[in-house]
């Protein structure tokens, strides 16, 4: 039977377009997995809900602001990160205030399902690239 790791609770958006695209960041070359593209988001801190440190990651990796009532729940991921256990809520917002700059990733791109399809992206995100191609076009 697997060990129980301690788990590591991580919140991150799909932010999305006007024309259904999503954006991902490139992660930077000094950080775990480098050059993968993820979505926008990082760690829960003690104490925080997941809808403030989701506010604060945005702000801090992209220099946005997105109300807590801006951002619906929409998927999660459950996978095995080194000796922690990742659990991922993905959030999606179509509203926010600001213009998306790489604060701290190396890039960050607009994309279609079919072109994040095509990016290397970590392990755990794979069930949610899934989920938001349901999600979107049935929301666009
Ligand atoms: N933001 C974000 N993190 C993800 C995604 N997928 C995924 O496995 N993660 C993992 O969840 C953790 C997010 O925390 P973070 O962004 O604050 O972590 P970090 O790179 O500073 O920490 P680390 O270098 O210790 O991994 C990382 O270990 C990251 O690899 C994703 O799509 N977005």
């Amino acid at each position: 039977m697997a060990p129980d790791y301690p788990i590591l609770l991580v919140v991150a958006a799909a932010l999305i377009d006007g024309e259904g695209r999503v954006l991902l960041q490139q992660r930077a070359p000094h950080r775990s997995m480098p050059g993968l593209w993820e979505f926008p988001g990082g760690k829960v801190e003690s104490g925080e809900t997941p809808e403030a440190a989701l506010a604060r990651e945005l702000e801090e990796e992209l220099g946005v602001g997105v109300a807590p009532g801006a951002m619906t729940p929409v998927a999660f991921a459950s996978d095995t990160l080194d000796e922690r256990h990742l659990v991922l809520l993905l959030y999606m917002a179509r509203e926010w205030a600001g213009e998306p700059h790489p604060l701290d990733a190396s890039a960050i791109r607009w994309v279609d399902i079919e072109d994040m399809k095509g990016l290397p992206m970590p392990p755990a995100d794979v069930p949610l690239v899934a989920a938001l191609e349901w999600l979107i076009p049935l929301r666009a």
